[in-house]
């Protein structure tokens, strides 16, 4: 069996669903509603495994599943060289969000990442320690400030509610995915001008190293002509 592993909870799994189903592929959770089990018609040899979208990365890059839909942040967040352990194979045009870095709104000089970095190195002469800057996305923030130059800073981790650090002062600026911009809002900080660190969507992933018997590659190759998709890989 192919295995492809959805978002088990929330609208990326309703969305999720709405999408195979635009195309003919029915999904559906099975069972009780708390039940963790997936069903499939439509197509042959597909089986639906239900997982939490952060997990789905890490599965797809052991090989575990065969296909997965997630957030295309959280497949760059969580693997090193994502392109060495997976292939894209559809952006699915919902869960849009962008993975942006933001200060407080008092911060009326700051409004470039070059602003930040002047700052970054002020702060760090004037409090004896860097620049805090809250975050649960790690590798793509640190990649991003290294390739756009700016050095001063720390990260502190955080896994939620990332928008609260400033005032709870345990971080001066944060790293964090926006929809709407109502959370950054609410809690006075405002996005620095310029391009996200990532423009995120759920996005359609094939695994390179799932094994794969010769029924499940006729399977696969029924199910990419079922959902008009084409693998570059
Ligand atoms: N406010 C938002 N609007 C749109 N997309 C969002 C928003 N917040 C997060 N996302 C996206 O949803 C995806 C899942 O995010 P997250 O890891 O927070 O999920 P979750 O529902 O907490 O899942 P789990 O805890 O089960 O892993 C990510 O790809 C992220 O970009
Ligand atoms: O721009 P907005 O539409 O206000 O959305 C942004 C918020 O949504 C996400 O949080 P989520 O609800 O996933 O909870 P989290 O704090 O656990 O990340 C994200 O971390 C922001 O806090």
């Amino acid at each position: 069996m192919i295995k492809l592993g959805v978002p088990s909870k929330g609208r990326l799994m309703e969305k999720t669903f709405d999408w195979f189903g635009q195309r003919g592929v029915t999904l559906s959770r099975s069972g009780a509603e708390r039940e963790y089990a997936g069903q499939v018609e439509g197509v042959e040899g597909l089986e639906l495994v239900l997982l939490s979208a952060g997990e789905i990365p890490r599965e797809l890059a052991a090989g575990r599943i065969n296909l997965g839909v997630t957030g295309s942040d959280l497949v760059r967040e969580k693997l090193a060289n994502w392109d060495t352990h997976v292939s894209e194979l559809a952006l699915l045009g919902f869960g849009h969000a962008d993975l942006i870095i933001a200060v407080p709104d008092v911060w009326v000089d700051v409004e470039t990442l070059d602003d930040l970095d002047a700052v970054a190195a002020q702060f760090r002469a004037d409090h004896g320690h860097r620049l805090r800057i809250a975050t649960k996305y790690h590798r793509l923030v640190r990649e991003h400030l290294r390739d756009t130059g700016v050095a001063d800073y720390q990260l502190v981790d955080s896994q939620g509610a990332t928008e609260g650090t400033v005032k709870n002062e345990t971080a001066e600026a944060v790293a964090d995915i926006t929809s709407t911009g109502e959370t950054l809002r609410a809690n006075h900080l405002r996005v620095l001008s310029g391009e996200p660190v990532h423009r995120s969507q759920a996005t359609l992933f094939r695994s390179l190293s799932a094994p794969m018997t010769k029924e499940d590659r006729t399977n696969l190759a029924q199910l990419m002509d079922v959902l008009g998709l084409q693998d570059a890989r």
